[in-house]
């Protein structure tokens, strides 16, 4: 037990200010780390969390303000002097090489030699030290990186932070990419990372995950503390409140009045191809259709068969009752279907452009027929969202990742879709964000639109969707359907792993 280092204060951030092209996105932001602590950091897209992470990173320099380190003022003017003094940081996109070995990624730039050459059996060996220390046997120094998962990778990290006696260690999202069973592997580490004394700094937009973690937690709102409490001592509704300002009273809104589920729109039979078998699925306008499962189980793979990004091989895809075969997304699109993917890294943004032009990428390359139609609808969307930003004619690599997200589904929704395809449509999405993405989903259902939702987090396939087909190893594992009284997470859970036997 760490009791003796738990109360030991690491770090004091106080009056951390910021601007970017003289625009202040954070006022006056104080942070103390404890060591041993996991410290929560939380608030809306935008509200300056990143940015406060990378001024302790190094990446960024603060304009005012200080920051003390053992009551030592320091200025990390580089990552790498941050990283030396034993403060690193996890960002959601690794800085790994692929085609190197675990233990090359983690003596990356400070490879211990003899007689000038790299010494590989020392590194391998210091490096399987450290994996055993935290019980990763599985992980071998030899690895190449490319060949682990994005948990293998996020491990990688974390031992490399570790290498370098890293006391404290901050982690920009880092269940974002996990499968379920892999958020369990992180949370292990992270209990022994604690263990030994490390604080942890810890950027999420799930409130379970800070709720089971954390024992602190710090709310930005607008790029201002607002506050930083205990997590015992705070409930759900409250963090809410102080991070969005407002009460979200019922999060998965109801049905509009009126809607009503319609035709068929989407059906797939006996679809099949080298991960899928024997897929039947029928989505109605007006319906919402959740696909839950796994990693891995086939849900990414329905959307991209769907999509003409892969092919079903097997089986029949009918659309409003036509034969739909799109061998590419293009003509998927001129069909009426809409894929928006999780997209944080800018994949189908065009970074250097505005959100405007962003907006309109689908119609302008795809739709050029509709494309004055379908931007008149773009700033209600883009409103309805709640983007934060400083106007249409912003670059998008200047949102916020959450920001981000939303321009990649005002660019979806401006297609106006027959079947929408949403996979992990609130990923990285502030709470309150998050429930006008439902309210959006409402709105669209009472369209007739027919939505295919892919989602991980299971209370929310259980809080939007009409039915739930649960999909395992390519297949369909079962169907559930929303007020049938059988329907919960263990129920879902239990058909996508296979369990249901044994309940
Ligand atoms: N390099 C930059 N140049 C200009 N503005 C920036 C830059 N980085 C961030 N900003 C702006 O600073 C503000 C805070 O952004 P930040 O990324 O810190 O938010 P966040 O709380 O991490 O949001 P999210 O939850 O969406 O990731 C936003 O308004 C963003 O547009």
């Amino acid at each position: 037990m760490s009791t003796g280092t738990a109360t030991a204060t690491l770090l004091r951030m106080r009056g951390i200010e910021k601007s970017f092209l003289g625009v202040q996105v954070l006022h006056g932001v104080d942070l103390d780390l404890r060591a041993g602590e996991v410290h929560a950091l939380i608030g809306e897209n935008g509200a300056g969390k990143s940015t406060l992470m990378k001024i302790l990173a190094g990446v960024y320099q603060a304009d005012g303000g200080t920051v003390e380190l053992d009551g030592q003022e320091v200025r990390f003017e580089h990552p790498l002097l941050a990283q030396q003094a034993g403060v690193s940081t996890v960002f959601q996109e690794f800085n790994l090489l692929p085609e190197r070995t675990v233990a090359e990624n983690v003596f990356l730039g400070r490879e211990p030699r003899r007689n000038r050459l790299v010494d590989a059996a020392r590194m391998n060996a210091d490096t399987a030290a450290l994996l055993d220390d935290l019980g990763l046997t599985w992980l071998t120094p030899e690895t190449r990186v490319r060949s682990l998962s994005v948990a293998g990778q996020q491990i990688v990290e974390i031992v490399k932070a570790l290498s370098y006696d890293a006391r404290i260690i901050s982690m920009d999202e880092p269940t974002a990419a996990l499968a379920d069973e892999e958020v369990e592997l992180l949370y292990r580490l992270i209990a022994q990372l604690k263990e030994r004394g490390v604080a942890i700094l810890y950027v999420s937009h799930r409130l379970k995950e800070i709720f089971d973690l954390s024992d602190r937690v710090t709310i930005l709102k607008d790029g201002s503390l607002v506050d930083t409490v205990p997590t015992s001592q705070i409930t759900s509704d409250e963090l809410v409140r102080k991070m969005v300002g407002r009460p979200i009273s019922s999060f998965f809104p109801d049905k509009l009045p009126g809607s009503e589920t319609g035709d068929v729109r989407l059906e797939i039979q006996q679809g099949g191809n080298e991960q899928l078998d024997g897929i039947d699925l029928q989505v109605r306008g007006g319906e919402i259709v959740a696909l839950a499962g796994l990693q891995g189980s086939g849900r990414t793979e329905i959307a991209h068969a769907l999509f003409g990004v892969d092919r079903f091989t097997r089986g029949t895809v009918r659309l409003d009752g036509r034969p739909l075969t799109a061998r590419t997304p293009r003509q998927a699109v001129r069909a009426g279907l809409a894929l928006v993917t999780e997209d944080r890294k800018g994949e189908g943004l065009v970074l250097n452009q505005s959100i405007a032009a962003n907006a309109r990428l689908v119609l302008d390359a795809v739709l050029p027929g509709r494309v004055k139609q379908g931007t008149r609808r773009i700033p209600g969307i883009l409103t309805s969202l709640e983007l934060v930003s400083r106007g249409a004619s912003q670059e998008v690599r200047f949102l916020s990742g959450g920001n981000q997200q939303k321009v990649v589904l005002a660019k979806w929704l401006a297609t106006e879709p027959k079947v929408i395809v949403l996979d992990e449509p609130t990923r990285g999405i502030d709470v309150g964000a998050k429930e006008r993405v439902y309210t959006l989903m409402r709105e669209l259902s009472a369209q007739g639109v027919a939505i295919l939702m892919i989602s991980s987090e299971l209370p929310e396939v259980l809080g939007m969707a009409d039915r739930i087909v649960v999909l395992r190893d390519g297949r369909v594992a079962g169907v559930l359907t929303a007020g049938s009284g059988d329907i919960s997470e263990e129920s879902v859970m239990a058909l996508a792993t296979g369990h249901e036997e044994q309940r």
